[in-house]
């Protein structure tokens, strides 16, 4: 579904990302975390083509977008639903005229956007506030908002960036609920994030990225470190099963 092979891109005096490689399957949902500066952005913006690859190429729906023209463009960013930290949305329309906007600029056809509006709204818990306007809506209920625009025509991939940055923990996690929820669904999910708590709690692949290079690629926790002491916690459990049922307490084996 996303292909980087061998994927560099340096800016004047930075670097973006140092030769990375990686593959992100179908109906994956992918945390990106890594430090501020570590190359996550620009991982993004390379997958949507608003920046080019130094070398490498870069996959998304089994396309080399690297090699994209101007023309194409347009239909991968339609391709990439996206939501952001700041909810972008337009504050002159109401919610279902925002995600209606969406079906809008691709031609969509009225009648289908009537219908699907409405079911949109109804997947991410809003489907009583179409007539309101952004700003007679909490964070939560503008980010589920958001959501439902990115959904609007039915991308196979979701990029979440920074998703629940400005919202309090229990919001997070409503948020993160309907992004569970999505990928149920079928959609790929790839999350860029530096909420160490939801990570750690939602126990899915962990990309984690710094200085352009990817140095973990794992189901689980946020950080090396949580992995580690983990890892330790598992070993000393079964240290400690393995004692109790040989019955010498005390002593490590090494079988
Ligand atoms: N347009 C640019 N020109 C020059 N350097 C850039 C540009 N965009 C990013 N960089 C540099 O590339 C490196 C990676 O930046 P990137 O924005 O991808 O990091 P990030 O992981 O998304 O950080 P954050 O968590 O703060 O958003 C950083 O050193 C950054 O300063």
């Amino acid at each position: 579904m996303i292909v980087f092979d061998h994927v560099t891109k340096h800016y004047k005096t930075n670097i973006g990302l140092d030769d990375v490689s990686i593959r992100i399957d179908r109906g994956e949902f992918v945390f990106l975390v890594g430090p501020s500066g570590a190359g996550k952005t620009t991982f993004v913006r390379l997958m949507l083509k608003e920046i080019d690859a130094d070398k490498g190429t870069i996959k998304v729906r089994g396309e080399d977008v690297t090699r994209f023209s101007n023309r194409q463009i347009p239909k991968l960013r339609r391709d990439v639903g996206i939501v952001f930290q700041d909810f972008r949305l337009l504050p002159k329309k109401t919610v279902f005229e925002n995600v209606a906007f969406a079906m809008e600029i691709v031609h969509q056809k009225r009648k289908i956007i009537k219908r699907q509006v409405p079911q949109l709204l109804e997947l991410v818990g809003i489907g009583t506030k179409a007539k309101k306007y952004p700003s007679e809506l909490s964070a939560g209920e503008q980010q589920r908002v958001a959501i439902a625009r990115a959904m609007a025509n039915n991308p196979k991939i979701l990029i979440a960036d920074e998703p629940t940055g400005n919202l309090d923990p229990e919001t997070a996690w409503e948020i993160m609920q309907i992004l569970e929820l999505i990928n149920q669904r079928g959609t790929t999910i790839l999350m860029v994030t530096h909420a160490k708590d939801i990570v750690d709690k939602m126990n899915k692949r962990v990309i984690a990225i710094e200085k352009g290079r990817i140095i973990r690629d794992d189901i689980g926790t946020y950080g090396f470190e949580e992995a580690l002491a983990n890892m330790e916690v598992t070993m000393d459990t079964l240290q400690h099963r393995r004692q109790l049922s040989s019955g010498k307490r005390g002593t490590a084996s090494n079988d």
